[in-house]
């Protein structure tokens, strides 16, 4: 079976019904990756949080059996020097259907590509999906805090971050450039020589599959809106093709008429009878209005680099990027982790903010279908950052706190349910 994954001697797999919805065990296996830099210190918090969250809510009933995978450092100690990504911990994944990782690093210029996006598009896990909504007490940099509740979808399996590119003088790019000049008749790249190349390939079947299940989420969650990002007035064809392949499909697939003459348009949600306005923003003017007027945008649907800087920035906007959770999904496999990195000057040092990976298992109980221990982590999360026993990154920022560690904020949470 597996070469150095030790599975769980109890615990059964979760499965996929035909119509994608899940049948979950009582005891399910789940795959977990610990992960690079400050993984070490907050991976065991969650598993800590989770599991407490499980036992109080079920009673015993119901129990997680935690399968560890490797990717990343842990990966080349466990498998040898050069193995970051053992075809085994995409086995595993694809096979136990739901998962959850820390951060995995990637190096700057040169080494490995990212080893985050390689199980991204390995496992075709097309949507990453990032809630942002404020927590009560939680210190802000903006005045009305609680006025940002938006949830992005990022096309997480194209773009520039399809690793398609070629270094400066290499023999690739001088290729890739002899054909951009001679057969392209491309006369504007400044200095040919000396340019990196990249290509960033966007489609119509990669847009709409995402901007289906950002119009699927709205209806199912009574969203007023789903506003397309895209930078489409400079990059017609990748970025202007995303926005006109997703207006597309909510008129093609969701019936969305025309407001005014379009491009905005409306759907009816069939389970409420609300509208959902389907809008677009062009990047940059959108960076400033989701600071200005963020009560404005509610679900987001937009390209994989777009998205990456937007889940940033409106991270911050709640509190940072110390309780930023995520999702990246196929329609069928699911893997759960932070929208933050490995913070490597906070490795090991039992320091950082575990809300971030807890908040994407929390995510992942719900996926489940796992509600009350869901419902029991938001709950005992609001409570411990209402008690101010916060880590660092709150405590800063927030009058009369105590400042805890990781493994302390851990603590407080279950302490809270
Ligand atoms: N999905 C993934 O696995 C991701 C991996 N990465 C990788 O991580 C590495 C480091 O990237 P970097 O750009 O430094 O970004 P990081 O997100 O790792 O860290 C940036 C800053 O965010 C804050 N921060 C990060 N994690 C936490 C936390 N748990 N609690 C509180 N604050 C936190 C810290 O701010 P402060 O300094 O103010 O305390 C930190 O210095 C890179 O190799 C990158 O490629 C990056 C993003 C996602
Ligand atoms: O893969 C990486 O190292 C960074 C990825 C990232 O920043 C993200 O997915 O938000
Ligand atoms: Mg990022």
């Amino acid at each position: 079976m597996y070469q150095h994954i030790k599975v769980p001697a109890e615990g059964r797999k979760i499965t996929v019904n035909p119509d994608y919805s899940l049948t979950v065990p009582d005891q399910p296996i789940i795959p977990f990756i610990e992960g690079d830099g400050t993984g070490v210190d907050i991976t065991p918090v969650m598993l800590k949080v989770v599991d407490a969250a499980v036992a109080k809510a079920y009673g015993g009933q119901r129990k997680i059996s935690w399968m560890e995978i490797y990717a990343g450092e842990k990966s080349t100690n466990v498998y040898g020097p050069d193995v970051w990504l053992p075809e085994e911990t995409l086995q595993a994944v694809r096979e136990y259907v739901v998962s959850i990782k820390g951060p995995l690093t990637t190096p700057v210029g040169g080494g490995i590509r990212s080893l985050n996006v390689a199980l991204r598009q390995e496992l075709d896990l097309y949507v990453c999906l990032r809630p942002v909504r404020w927590f009560t007490g939680v210190p802000s940099p903006v005045r009305e805090p609680e006025k940002t509740d938006m949830v992005i979808f990022r096309e997480n399996s194209e773009d520039i971050y399809a690793g398609i590119e070629y270094a400066a003088g290499s023999e690739n790019a001088k290729k890739l450039m002899k054909f951009l000049t001679e057969e392209l008749g491309v006369k504007k790249i400044r200095f040919p020589e000396t340019s990196g190349l990249g290509i960033k390939p966007v489609s119509r079947e990669g847009t709409q599959r995402l901007m289906r299940k950002a119009i699927q989420y709205a209806i199912d969650n009574d969203k007023p809106s789903v506003t397309i990002v895209h930078k489409g007035n400079i990059m017609k064809f990748t970025e202007g093709g995303f926005r006109d392949w997703a207006y597309e499909l909510a008129q093609q697939e969701f019936g969305a008429e025309l407001i005014d003459g379009g491009p905005w348009c409306k759907i009816k949600n069939p389970k409420t009878g609300r509208d959902i306005t389907i809008k677009d923003s062009i990047a940059d003017a959108f960076l400033q209005q989701i600071l200005l007027r963020p009560a404005e945008y509610s679900v987001i649907a937009t390209l994989n680099l777009n998205g990456d800087y937007i889940s940033d920035a409106l991270a911050a906007q709640v509190g940072g990027i110390g309780i930023a959770p995520g999702a990246n999904m196929s329609d069928s496999v699911a893997m759960f982790e932070a929208t933050h990195g490995t913070a490597p000057k906070y490795a090991g040092k039992d320091y950082v903010n575990p809300g971030s990976l807890i908040l994407s298992a929390e995510m992942m109980l719900r996926h489940m279908g796992w509600t009350e221990a869901a419902d029991l982590i938001i709950a005992s999360m609001e409570k411990a950052i209402m008690s101010k026993r916060v880590t660092y990154d709150f405590a800063r920022l927030m009058e009369g706190a105590t400042q805890v560690s990781c493994s302390g904020f851990g603590e407080v949470i279950i302490e809270s349910m």
